[in-house]
């Protein structure tokens, strides 16, 4: 939640190296994405820095239970299914028949090991020093970490402060949650692959687990109250990928309200607010996240958190408290990793008063449903309803050499291109390689650049990225043909 209402102090309220008057020059309470970084930014300015981190949380939930996890698991599942090999080798194709859990857990617990390692090694060679606890403010620049172990409670102060202690899974009070189930915390270490399951929320989290247990043969019912599934994406890319888990057996039942969910030890049932009732072995719920703010004892340090656990923040990441920031999912949106890290980063530059600049507007977005979206800029619908006249130009990975070799015949690429200036204004990608591919048509609006600009670049033969070139002669010869029709 950023907000003006925040005063936008400057030049910094910290003290200069040279001041000892504190136990730290900054305080970092997580080590997620966005601690982390605060952590290394501050650092490498000299200064004396502190994280505090539960024991079996180090990383995150990124690293822990969110993006790390879920993203090992994706890979897991398209290497074992055969998934992305099937246009290949044929719709029975599998690298193993019976994939267990332990199959699936086996690379996830390898990468989440070596990413901690990762963590750790980046906060001591920057001389970090990583606190083992949960901290609690006492008051505006001290705070009680209770260890562990057990161990007794230490006292720590510092001149200035960066919360970055993220957000947990929702969890509605009428729910039990149990084996059968779980949030995507438990949804991690289910004991077996289930034979059905349904998915209550079908937010980013929930369609990205719903691709994946459908894709392990998983029968899975989607339910979400909003009547449209990701509607800030490009609709075409959605109906694209509602048919694809379509076909892996995925039912939908939007503008629906799970409003109940029993569970025995047969299975469950879900009952929406319109009577339906839905068995399936196992239930996950993905209807949102709160902000971990309950233990942090906000009120002694002057600070407060709205209903959703999340905190307030103005220019810089800078709170209602001067020295005090906060940073990451626990100030609400966009709530992504890449996002967190580098508000991180100008947080703590801010606080130690090196120059920063603001991040860009210009946003990638990346879901990792199988296949993957991922799109930068503006949409069809938004361009439409500010009356900007623009084109698009659509490539089709199946025309694509690449897209053959690997496999890929559903893959596209959109530009959406103003037809006056010819400047490029979107970018919309559905299938093999979107998340990384994106960055190509980022960089470009990034610079202001046209379409003109990739009709006048060779790009390497056989590539995805070829989807640029053809995308953008397409939409030139759409403009080209307004030209000629109107004379
Ligand atoms: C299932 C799932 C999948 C995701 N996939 C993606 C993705 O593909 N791409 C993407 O960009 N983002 C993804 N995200 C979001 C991403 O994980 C978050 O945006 C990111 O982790 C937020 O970083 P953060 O810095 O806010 O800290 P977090 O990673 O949220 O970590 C906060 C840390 O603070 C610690 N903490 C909390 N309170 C205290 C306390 N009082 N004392 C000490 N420590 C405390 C916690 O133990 C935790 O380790 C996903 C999230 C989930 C849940
Ligand atoms: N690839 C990525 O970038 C990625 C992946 C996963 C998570 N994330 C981050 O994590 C955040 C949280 O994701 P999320 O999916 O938990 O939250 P969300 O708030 O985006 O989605 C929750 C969904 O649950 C629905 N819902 C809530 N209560 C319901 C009920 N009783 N019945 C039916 N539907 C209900 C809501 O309508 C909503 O669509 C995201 O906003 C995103 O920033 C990012």
């Amino acid at each position: 939640m950023t907000t003006e209402s925040i005063p936008d102090l400057a030049p910094t309220t910290a003290p200069s190296p040279e001041d000892r008057s504190y136990d730290y020059d900054l305080l970092v309470i997580g080590s997620g994405p966005g601690g982390q970084k605060a952590a290394i930014a501050a650092a490498k300015l000299g200064r004396r820095v502190c994280v505090v981190e539960r024991k079996h949380m180090v990383g995150g939930v990124c690293v822990n239970t969110g993006t790390i996890p879920s993203k090992t698991l994706r890979e897991a599942v398209m290497y074992l299914t055969g998934m992305a090999q099937r246009d290949v080798y044929g719709a029975s194709y599998r690298v193993k028949a019976d994939i267990t859990v332990q199959d699936l857990l086996a690379r996830t617990q390898h990468v989440i090991g070596r990413e901690v390692e990762v963590v750790r090694a980046q906060l001591l060679r920057n001389h970090v020093d990583l606190v083992s606890g949960t901290a609690r403010f006492v008051d505006p620049h001290t705070v009680q970490v209770t260890g562990d172990s057990g161990a007794g409670d230490a006292l720590i102060t510092a001149a200035t402060f960066v919360i970055a202690t993220g957000t947990s899974p929702a969890r509605p009070a009428a729910v039990e949650f149990g084996p059968r189930v779980v949030d995507s915390d438990g949804v991690i270490e289910l004991e077996k692959v289930p034979s059905s399951m349904v998915v209550a929320g079908a937010g980013v989290i929930g369609i990205e687990y719903a691709s994946m247990f459908a894709a392990l043969g998983t029968r899975v019912t989607v339910v979400d109250k909003r009547p449209a599934l990701l509607e800030f994406c490009d609709p075409e890319v959605v109906e694209s990928l509602k048919f694809h888990l379509r076909d892996l057996a995925v039912s939908f039942r939007l503008g629906e309200e799970v409003a109940s969910v029993e569970a025995n030890a047969n299975g469950t049932v879900t009952t929406l607010s319109s009577g339906k009732r839905i068995p399936a072995e196992t239930v996950m719920y993905s209807a949102g996240r709160q902000g971990q703010t309950a233990s942090l004892d906000l009120a002694a340090a002057g600070l407060e958190a709205d209903s959703r656990g999340r905190i307030e923040v103005g220019h810089h990441y800078r709170t209602k408290v001067p020295h005090i920031y906060a940073v990451g999912d626990v100030i609400g949106f966009p709530a992504l990793a890449a996002t967190s890290m580098d508000q991180g980063r100008i947080a703590a530059y801010d606080a130690f008063g090196e120059p920063v600049r603001d991040l860009t507007a210009l946003q990638p977005i990346g879901i990792y449903t199988i296949p993957e979206i991922s799109y930068c800029g503006r949409t069809e619908a938004e361009l439409t309803a500010d009356s900007v006249p623009f084109e698009t130009g659509v490539s089709r990975y199946r025309e694509l050499a690449r897209g053959q070799i690997v496999g890929d015949s559903y893959g596209m690429l959109k530009l959406l291109v103003h037809s006056d200036t010819k400047e490029l204004l979107g970018v919309h990608l559905f299938g093999t390689g979107a998340t990384d591919l994106v960055h190509i048509g980022q960089a470009i609006m990034g610079c202001g650049g046209t379409v003109d600009y990739l009709v006048d670049t060779v790009i390497n033969y056989p590539t995805l990225s070829e989807a640029y070139k053809v995308a953008a002669l397409d939409v030139t010869n759409k403009l080209r043909a307004v030209e000629r029709f109107g004379a």
